[in-house]
């Protein structure tokens, strides 16, 4: 059993990092994060030659778990997928996500908007995978709009296209797991840094569970109660 850490703990393991000793900023911190994800896609759904012209359809939030969401449709650009965004609340909280959102058109990769159609992603002729970078662990319910019709629709096509979540699977309690009906049930889950308690919640059977975002080291891990994870070589995840 792994240990987890509540949403009010891995919101002060993120304080601390980014903090005036540590010193990483969140750009360095989401460009792990988001490479992470991008990897556990590659595991989990290889490209071959039945779905190298399929998309990998991202969907972002408005907060910094949406941000390791274009991190991640970039590096899996650079892997050779397809990858579109949907972002409909775009983040004004820094440059940096301008930064972001150029990049992506940069490498050619689609933004779609609120007002564009990106329902027609939902069918598995035409997408590999769904990342869901909806809501991380700063998620407080009830839900707004338009991301509780977003997720409505994701948690119909969950049995049919598999779902990556990153960090938290969105609309889930971040403490207490899946509060509410209808939720998504992911296929994927990578957690970021050290798992939150609603990831105890999965059903392990159907969801394989990653440990991404390595950037931290033993002593730091051990002073906020767990173990460092035991990742092989170079790889930036670790099944659990
Ligand atoms: N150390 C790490 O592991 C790192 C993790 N990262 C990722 O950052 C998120 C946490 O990011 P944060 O910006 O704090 O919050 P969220 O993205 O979870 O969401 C905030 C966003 O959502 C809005 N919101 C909250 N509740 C609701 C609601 N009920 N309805 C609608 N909208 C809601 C809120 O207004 C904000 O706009 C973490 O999980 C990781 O994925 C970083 O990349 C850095 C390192
Ligand atoms: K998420």
């Amino acid at each position: 059993m792994f240990k987890a850490v509540t949403s009010k703990l891995a919101a002060e393991i993120d304080q601390e990092l980014m903090g005036p000793k540590v010193g990483f900023t969140l750009q360095q911190l989401m460009e792990l994060a988001g490479f992470s994800v991008a990897q556990a896609v590659t595991r989990e759904f290889p490209l071959q030659n039945n779905n190298e012209d399929k998309h990998v359809l991202i969907v972002a939030g408005p907060g910094n778990n949406g941000g390791d969401g274009l991190v991640c449709a970039r590096h899996l650009k650079l892997f050779g997928y397809n990858p579109v965004v949907f972002y409909p609340k775009r983040s004004k909280r820094t440059e940096f996500y301008g930064q972001l959102v150029n990049q992506l058109d940069f490498f050619g990769v689609p933004i779609l908007s609120e007002e564009q159609d990106w329902t027609v992603y939902l069918n598995k002729s035409k997408t590999v995978c769904i990342v869901d970078a909806i809501f991380g662990f700063s998620f407080k319910p009830p839900m707004r709009e338009p991301f509780s019709s977003i997720l409505d629709q994701l948690s119909e096509v969950d049995k049919d296209i598999p779902i990556v979540s990153v960090d938290v699977p969105s609309g889930w309690d971040v403490d207490n797991g899946p509060i509410t009906s209808p939720h998504i049930n992911p296929t994927v889950l990578v957690s970021l840094t050290v798992p939150k308690p609603c990831s105890n919640h999965i059903d392990k059977s159907k969801t394989a569970h990653y440990v991404g975002g390595r950037f931290i080291p033993k002593e730091f891990a051990n002073k906020y109660g767990f173990e460092p994870f035991n990742y092989v070589s170079t790889d930036q995840i670790l099944k659990l």
